[in-house]
């Protein structure tokens, strides 16, 4: 098992930072489905960029490289205390080279233990098989989709569908709500897992371990596999799209399995994945610890995708989108004259900002001025050279709604004119925009090469005792491009796409699996 680190860290390196086929194939499709010009299909050309980008740099294809969870399947007798010992080596080795953002944070005191370790990090779950060899499979999960989880117990109601009871209808229901209230904060279009079963924990996992199938395959069981294709079609009607910008695909991948439960617990779990649906794997020769072959490599076609295709459709700009360009600090007039839909390509000095960030600034001033300034909520992948300079390595934007219960009282105090994130945020936000002379600029969610590369210096950091994804990192920024989803006249393309995805939803109200 001398070669067994090695390979882990290949394992990881490749999952962080390659796409595999079959999500690939999903992406592909989705952009295809997509009217040239419309933000969904920048949206999707942003990230299919930043796909190629991430695996030609050998870079997190997003920044929030997750929570590392291994499965794994090994002969009986092999020894897992030392497997564990070697995951842990490549764990810490991958977080120096930068291929896994340090993310391991001490829930009692918020200390960043820097090297992805802790207590409950990684996971790591065993299983004996009576193969001779090693399966180990990987997912990176990011927690802006994590949030996005939801666990349904049944009966219930459900917003725009009414009662869901405990039959099939009720899971079906329960399903696409569970997409509807995901919106586009789980950077869609995204994949879900489902556990029917089980109780409150093994349902979780059920739904999760449901992600490890290809995209492509088909439900052994035809009743799941019906429901699966069902929900497919009903959900990409709701409209929410890519990133929540409005649009033909919002789901990409839907896998249901079931479990028996106990008769006074009847629960559906739902496992929501971003775009950025990392996950890999490998088999490993038990002697040497050497990788034989990698999982998920194979896509197969379909005959739909056999036929020639016609010449790529020329992107014009639809949905009335201009494109403005603003250098930082900002004034209030310029913030006046951008409205929703509006693209704004930025230069100049923005800092990042997150949860720390926010709750600190509360109660305390800021080490810079932030008068006219732009805040990005953004916990960077950063390494530092020999020299003492830091570098970014993938910079995405964080979900902005974790900050609605700071975000207004921020923008009064420190005069911001501009926040990126993604999202979107709520209605006190909103209001301050209005009142302040601020907008909200959407970033797409997980295109962390995209981001880094518009990235010329950085400037310097504040509160690095916060971790690296929580401090303040001053980025000079060139060509950084955004799309204004709130703006200063109270309107709200994330209010907008809630309202009517909700009145979609409603439509699938009528039993359909009876
Ligand atoms: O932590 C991050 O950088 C992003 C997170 O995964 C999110 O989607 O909000
Ligand atoms: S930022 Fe988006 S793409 Fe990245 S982990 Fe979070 S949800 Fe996924």
């Amino acid at each position: 098992m001398k070669a067994f680190k090695e390979s882990m860290l290949k394992l990881i390196t490749e999952t962080s930072t390659n796409l595999p086929p079959d999500v690939r194939q999903a992406i592909r499709e989705a952009k295809e489905k997509e009217d040239a010009g419309t933000r969904a299909s920048l949206a999707l050309s942003t990230i299919t960029d930043n796909i190629r980008m991430a695996e030609e740099n050998v870079s997190p294809i997003c920044q929030d490289t997750g929570m590392p969870t291994f499965i794994i399947y090994t002969p009986v007798g092999a020894n897992q205390i030392e497997m564990t010992k070697q995951i842990r080596e490549a764990i810490r080795e991958a977080t120096k080279q930068g291929k896994l953002r340090p993310n391991s944070v001490d829930s009692l005191t918020g200390e960043n233990s820097g090297d992805n370790l802790g207590p409950g990090l990684p996971v790591i779950h065993y299983h004996q098989w009576e193969k001779d060899y090693i399966e180990v499979r990987l997912i990176l999960k990011g927690g802006g989709c994590e949030n996005k989880n939801i666990q349904y117990s049944l009966p219930c109601e459900l917003e725009g569908l009414g009662r869901a009871g405990r039959d099939l209808d009720g899971i079906r229901k329960c399903i696409l709500h569970a997409v509807y209230q995901a919106q586009g904060q789980g950077c869609s279009a995204g994949f879900i897992g489902v556990g029917i079963g089980g109780d409150r924990t093994t349902g979780y996992e059920l739904a999760k371990m449901q992600l490890f199938r290809p995209v492509w395959d088909t439900n052994p069981n035809p009743q799941l596999a019906k429901l699966e294709e069902y929900i497919m079609e009903a959900a990409n009607q709701l409209s929410i799209g890519t990133m929540g910008f409005g649009g033909n695909v919002t789901l990409l991948g839907c896998k249901i399995g079931a479990i028996n439960r106990i008769p006074a617990s009847f629960f559906v779990s739902v496992a929501y994945n971003c775009w950025a649906f990392r996950r890999q794997g490998v088999h490993i020769d038990a002697n040497s610890g050497e990788i034989i072959d990698w999982l998920y490599k194979e896509v197969p076609e379909k005959e739909e995708n056999k036929k020639a295709k016609s010449p790529a459709a020329v992107e014009v700009k639809k949905e009335g989108a201009r494109e403005i360009v603003l250098n930082t600090p900002i004034t209030e007039e310029q913030i006046r004259q951008l409205k929703v839909g509006d693209v704004v390509i930025l230069n100049g000095l923005i800092y990042t900002g997150r949860d720390a960030l926010h709750k600190y600034l509360i109660d305390h001033d800021a080490p810079v001025d932030l008068t006219n300034g732009v805040i990005y909520h953004c916990g960077p992948v950063m390494l530092k050279d020999q020299d003492g300079n830091w570098h970014v390595k993938a910079a995405g934007p964080t979900t902005s709604i974790r900050e609605e219960p700071y975000q207004a009282d921020i923008i009064k105090k420190f005069g911001i004119r501009a926040v990126i994130g993604k999202g979107g945020m709520g209605a006190k936000t909103l209001q301050a925009l209005k009142e302040h002379g601020a907008v909200y600029l959407n970033a797409i969610g997980g295109a962390a090469q995209y981001y880094a590369d518009c990235i010329t210096k950085v400037e310097g950091v504040d509160f690095l005792e916060f971790g690296i994804p929580e401090a303040m990192w001053h980025l000079r920024v060139k060509g950084f491009a955004a799309i204004v989803t709130m703006d200063a006249h109270g309107n709200s393309l994330h209010a907008d796409v809630d309202k009517t995805s909700l009145e979609k939803l409603a439509q699938f109200k009528e039993p359909v699996f009876k």
